[in-house]
């Protein structure tokens, strides 16, 4: 393929992809990251046209190269920003579009200096170093990347750094090895570059389903408020305890509790300062447990917490050493702190538990710290104590 279709196919992708992405979620309000990546392909689609209408002798090579060069940096520097946005790190992607102007004005510099071998390589190294800037947002948390992620990671950087090594060619030597001839090395870098907008469109869009997919699972076992398991997740964890309890050996409790009178904190400081303090709560229960315990949100303002190898004693004295740092911890409100407390119910897992007989036991000792005027700790033993 010559070098001008391949710039005519670098051109209608980027606008198909651009007209695409317009009408993604167009009843929806965008997100910054779609915006983005809407604007990178608009600046691109338009970039790769005007280089392909200087390439067909339509738009004299001043007009072609500055102005086609300066949107194409945008688009490139739009796409890496969309990327640092996606994966959480705003700061970079306002650091990486303040870079695009030192850049134009750079490729403008050296365009006015030396036309020839300056030009294409300040060009193709600004244009490396926005694709690499892309791959290391990809590559953030690369431990616990997808292997769609870690690919396109690579996939870019190796295309960056061809396309960055083709502007020191250029520098090093204009006419071209004797191997390889100029125009066959112009063919090659547009070929990467065509790649690189295969890559960074369908990839991107596969990888925003992966994620997307990804949020779905997490959401059926963790609680989106407060990121701990929900109730399905907390059975999950508690069947092997329930089952090692049949044989006789180290204990295992349950300590259940809720918030109290939760409703007068959403009536008085509103919802949303009612989903801070329910944060802090989970917050403080958190500074007070073992690795090996389990946190889980059971249903509205009621927690449950498994304690591994713990007898009832110790026991209700985790579930006490909670309570006094709930009781002692307001949380800041947008308009006063908030006090708050919370009342305990313990147990411990006997052989013939089931999960509804477990539970039964721990919410009536929670239900008698209620009775009993709240902000209090109750052992199942007493429970029924206080019942009889
Ligand atoms: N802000 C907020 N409130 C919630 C959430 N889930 C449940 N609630 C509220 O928590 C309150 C729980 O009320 P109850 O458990 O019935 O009673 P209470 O007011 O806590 O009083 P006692 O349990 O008797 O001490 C209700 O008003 C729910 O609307 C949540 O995710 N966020």
């Amino acid at each position: 393929m010559d070098i001008t279709t391949m710039l005519l196919a670098l051109a209608l992708g980027n606008l198909s992809l651009c007209a695409a992405l317009f009408f993604f979620e167009y009843e929806r309000k965008r997100s910054l990251v779609l915006s983005s990546w809407t604007i990178a392909k608009q600046c691109q689609g338009a970039a790769w046209l005007l280089l392909y209408l200087r390439s067909a002798g339509v738009v004299p090579d001043p007009v072609a190269i500055l102005l086609g060069y300066a949107l194409l940096f945008t688009g490139v520097a739009f796409e890496a920003g969309a990327l640092w946005e996606a994966f959480d790190r705003a700061q970079w992607r306002r650091a990486t579009l303040w870079l695009l102007v030192p850049s134009i004005g750079l490729f403008v510099a050296c365009y006015v200096i030396d036309e020839t071998a300056l030009r294409p390589l300040a060009g193709s190294l600004i244009l490396g170093g926005f694709y690499l800037s892309g791959a290391c947002a990809l590559a953030l948390g690369w431990k616990d990347a997808s292997m769609l992620r870690r690919f396109l990671a690579i996939a870019t950087s190796l295309l960056a750094l061809l396309v960055a090594a083709r502007g020191m060619l250029a520098l090093t030597m204009p006419a071209g090895w004797n191997w390889i001839s100029n125009s066959n090395l112009q063919l090659w870098t547009s070929s990467a570059f065509y790649l690189l907008m295969l890559l960074n469109g369908f990839g991107c869009l596969l990888l925003a389903r992966e994620q997307g997919q990804r949020e779905l699972e997490r959401l059926a076992v963790v609680d989106a408020l407060t990121d701990m398991p929900n109730r399905r997740s907390f059975f999950a964890a508690l069947a092997p305890w329930l089952a090692l309890a049949r044989r006789p050996g180290v204990p295992t409790a349950l300590v259940l509790f809720d918030l109290d009178q939760f409703k007068r904190i959403n009536d008085s400081y509103g919802h949303p300062a009612g989903d801070t303090v329910l944060r802090a709560v989970v917050d403080v229960c958190k500074k007070h447990l073992r690795d090996s315990d389990q946190l889980g949100r059971m249903v509205g303002v009621e927690f449950a917490i498994l304690l591994p190898r713990t007898g009832l004693p110790e026991a209700a004295l985790v579930a006490e050493r909670m309570r006094a740092a709930i009781a002692a911890t307001p949380v800041k409100g947008e308009r006063a702190m908030i006090g708050m407390t919370a009342s305990f119910g313990v147990t411990t897992i006997r052989a013939d538990d089931s999960v509804v007989s477990l539970f039964k036991r721990a919410d009536e000792a929670l239900q008698a710290a209620k009775a009993l005027g709240r902000n209090r700790v109750i052992e199942a033993a007493m429970a029924t104590a206080h019942e009889a």
